[in-house]
């Protein structure tokens, strides 16, 4: 009651007297502590340390900028928003201008009609107000159509929840699931480390199944299986399996078959997929195209009573790259309504996701089609994006095999590549004495050569005595050839200088 709370400000008040600071690194909550996040991590630090640098005196480094390649976040290396959907956006951000007659000029029409469309779905036009929990409604029902489309099977708006980016509705999956660190979630190894950071806030284990990198990258159903049961015999309870389907850092797009073997073993052994799909728009090869799980799972005959599944979908990613809007979904099928019901009650207390995102959301899922005024516009953007994103995949995996001491994987799918490095002994000496993990050590050494920013592989995880790095194939299609010759310069330089 009162009493106990003055007893405690007075506490707090006495502590802070004392000029002990009321929090320290050892009274913050330790799952803080606990958890990671390469992509973000210190390398990057280093880096916008030497940005600062290079401002204040331009010669002081042996290169004139700083290239983060250690992020998925196409637009802030300079590609171009999608004209149609900026267009959607600015009118249904300002509705006002949908009643100027200069606005036809400005607009294509059926961007005119499709803010139209969303306003009228959105209680007096109101794109300021809080919306409904999981979203908009007529926004989620336009997405499950848009899935309707895609996979040839029925959704609903109701198994829709629409977020900020996908990362919050990762951590309200394992919110939901994580009782304890008795509770544990298969990981992919390499995975990227919004999972293993997730995990770690809400206090549970990682089992982690490593990808096969002899096999691209190959999830293997054994692999699997082994993890399970290492795992429950040390007392740990799966609770659910997580794919990255494009993989990030890995690149690789999942075969059907192997996709089929993934939701059997899911089905038999009781767990929740956790499908993460963010990548569906990024696929590179011919021979591979993209199948959501919740097709896999129907096309399997498992109906929304059978599996537990939670797709996640972005508009960060694809040919859209819209990063900073923060838009995304989870579509959750075969949970109970009242479990449901908890998930909703969890992202009630968040209010709403932000209205613009949800917009973006539903555009994404359902853009311009034949016969739309902007349709040939947008295919122009569109196809030119994700080619030039192909040919960068392609030249960028080129260049790394080309390289000795290196061997890559073929980013099939998304926007990495995660090259392996065969380092000399005296490499890994160095990088001991340096006090650092060899890839790492090998990272900042590259950034300080050339300014090329890469996260370590160890901030992905990988096979223990393997080291790697991740690569974003995002910089500007003009900047590449250059990226590749600084590269190749430090590389051959590192390996003169540390071959055994
Ligand atoms: C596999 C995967 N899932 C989810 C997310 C979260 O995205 P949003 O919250 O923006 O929807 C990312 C972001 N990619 C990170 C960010 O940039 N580089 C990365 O590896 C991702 O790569």
């Amino acid at each position: 009651g009162a009493a106990a709370m003055a007893a405690a400000m007075a506490r707090t008040m006495s502590t802070a007297a004392a000029g002990t600071p009321a929090v320290s690194l050892d009274t913050i909550n330790p799952k803080v502590l606990k958890c990671e996040y390469a992509v973000r991590g210190e390398i990057v630090t280093h880096a916008q340390n030497l940005q600062q640098e290079l401002q204040k005196n331009p010669d002081s480094l042996p290169f004139d900028e700083i290239l983060y390649c250690n992020i998925g976040n196409p637009q802030s290396l300079g590609q171009q928003p999608v004209t149609y959907f900026r267009e959607v956006l600015s009118l249904c951000d300002h509705p006002a201008l949908l009643d100027k007659s200069e606005t036809h000029a400005l607009y294509s029409s059926d961007a005119i009609e499709r803010a139209w469309q969303i306003l009228d779905k959105i209680p007096g036009r109101a794109t300021g107000a809080y919306s409904h929990s999981q979203g908009i409604k007529g926004l989620r029902d336009e997405i499950a159509a848009g899935i309707a489309a895609r996979d040839g099977f029925h959704a609903s708006g109701d198994n829709i929840f629409l977020t900020d980016g996908a990362s919050p509705a990762v951590h309200m999956m394992m919110q939901l699931l994580i009782r304890s660190e008795k509770d544990g979630i298969l990981c992919p190894i390499p995975q990227y480390p919004l999972y293993s950071a997730s995990i770690a806030l809400h206090g549970g284990s990682l089992v982690p199944y490593f990808l096969d990198e002899e096999t691209g990258w190959g999830l293997e159903v054994d692999e699997l299986k082994k993890q399970l049961e290492e795992a429950r015999s040390k007392g740990i309870t799966v609770r659910a399996l997580v794919v990255i389907n494009p993989g990030n850092p890995t690149g690789q797009v999942l075969a059907e078959e192997n996709q089929k073997k993934i939701v059997e073993f899911c089905k038999n052994e009781g767990l929740v997929l956790l499908a993460d799909e963010v990548y569906q728009e990024n696929i590179y090869v011919e021979d591979k195209q993209f199948h959501s799980f919740k097709k896999i799972a129907r096309s399997l005959g498992y109906t929304d009573d059978d599996l537990p599944l939670a797709s996640f979908q972005s508009v960060s990613k694809g040919y859209y790259g819209e990063c900073g809007k923060r838009g995304g979904y989870m579509e959750i099928t075969g949970f109970s309504p009242e479990v449901r019901e908890q998930i909703y009650k969890v992202a009630s207390v968040n209010l709403c996701s932000n209205v613009s995102g949800q917009i973006l959301a539903s555009l994404v899922m359902n853009p311009p089609k034949t016969g739309d005024e902007s349709f040939e516009s947008f295919m122009v953007e569109r196809d030119g994006i994700l080619s030039s994103l192909a040919r960068r995949a392609k030249a960028l995996e080129e260049a790394f095999n080309s390289l000795e001491g290196i061997t890559c994987n073929k980013a099939e799918g998304a926007m990495y590549l995660f090259p392996r490095l065969h380092l000399p002994q005296k490499a890994i000496g160095a990088a001991q004495a340096a006090g650092t993990p060899p890839d790492a050590y090998y990272a900042k050494r590259l950034l300080e050569a050339t300014g090329i920013v890469v996260v370590p592989g160890s901030g992905f995880g990988q096979v223990p005595g393997t080291w790697h790095f991740r690569c974003t194939i995002l910089p500007q299609e003009d900047k590449i050839p250059a990226i590749i010759s600084r590269f190749k310069e430090f590389h051959e330089k590192f390996m003169d200088e540390f071959r055994d």
